[in-house]
């Protein structure tokens, strides 16, 4: 069984990577992902400056996921973008991913500008869906306002460029969005982020999971596979064949990236999962995926990718 995944002519081991925000905060995380199983990496979001982030507990694993509201900590762009400028310049590393999420669409593009002048062969991810900065709306709910992003963002920017999209739960918005993107160049999309502002209640203690926002935070994990691998098979029904496809949500098996995969995924990434078994979920997720493919006389991914049957 042959695990090699082809995206936009960059061939990785395997087509399983870190969601951006797990295990990808800190170069030592980052280098604990290359260390593993993972295909790849993507680095956490970064603003252009060091940020703090919500007050903690930020974050809870769940039985059937997690909850979260960081509020986008991270070191700054700078910090990250040194992380992948040296690492490129090393034998045996992928392609690697980085992730920017400006507060404003200034700092984004302010941040595309500096990413664009440097010399960062990777892709660059242009996270549009953080559901936890106190009084920002999800850019990508905003379809006028996505549109101008991207409008700008393709003025200035020349490398590879992928946008991180919000969960959508209308097939009248899956055709909205993706006319929208089907205008530009993109590179590839990554969807799902996590599904914004749940609610968990412990019942025990009555209390919610989380401190920021009343308890209100992103979903990840099992609760949200359904929808993850109903927005990957629904953007690339609709996306030009030019544009890839990341699947993001709800994997803890080897089967629930075949399923990504199946809905049209080039590449799955692992969030939820990673955070509750560390680095080492990618030589099981691996070992997994290629027991399913093997049990199903599949040699290659492109065997069964986007190869979804209808009743
Ligand atoms: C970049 C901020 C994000 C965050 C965060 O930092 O709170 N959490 C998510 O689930 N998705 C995000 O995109």
């Amino acid at each position: 069984v042959n695990l090699s995944a082809t995206f936009q002519n960059h061939t990785f081991a395997n087509p399983l990577m870190n969601a951006s925000g797990v295990h990808c905060y800190t170069t030592t995380q980052l280098d604990e992902l290359l260390a593993s199983s993972a295909g790849t990496l993507v680095t956490k979001s970064a603003t252009m400056a060091y940020r703090q982030g919500n007050p903690k507990p930020r974050y809870r694993s769940l039985a059937l996921g997690s909850i979260n509201s960081m509020g986008l900590p991270n070191e700054g762009l700078p910090y990250y973008l040194d992380y992948v400028l040296a690492k490129q310049t090393q034998a045996d590393v992928p392609t690697l991913f980085l992730s920017v999420a400006g507060i404003s669409m200034q700092e984004d593009l302010d941040m595309l500008a500096q990413v664009d002048q440097s010399d960062f062969n990777g892709f660059t991810e242009l996270n549009l869906s953080c559901p936890n900065v106190p009084g920002k709306p999800q850019v990508a709910y905003d379809f006028e306002a996505t549109e101008k992003m991207l409008d700008s963002a393709f003025k200035l920017f020349h490398k590879p460029l992928g946008v991180k999209l919000p969960p959508y739960f209308d097939l009248a918005q899956f055709d909205i969005v993706a006319k929208i993107l089907n205008q530009y160049p993109l590179a590839y999309i990554n969807t799902i982020n996590s599904v914004g502002n749940g609610l968990y209640i412990d019942v025990d203690s009555e209390t919610v999971a989380i401190k920021p926002k009343g308890g209100f935070g992103g979903l990840g994990g099992a609760y949200v596979l359904p929808t993850a691998l109903a927005n990957v098979h629904a953007f690339r029904q609709r996306l030009n064949d030019s544009i890839a496809i990341i699947g993001t949500g709800g994997v803890q098996t080897g089967a629930d990236v075949f399923a990504h995969i199946l809905a049209g995924a080039d590449l799955v990434q692992v969030g939820t999962q990673l955070a509750k078994d560390g680095p080492d979920v990618f030589a099981r997720l691996t070992q997994e995926l290629s027991d399913v493919m093997a049990q199903k006389d599949y040699h290659n991914l492109s065997d069964f990718k986007n190869n979804l049957k209808e009743l």
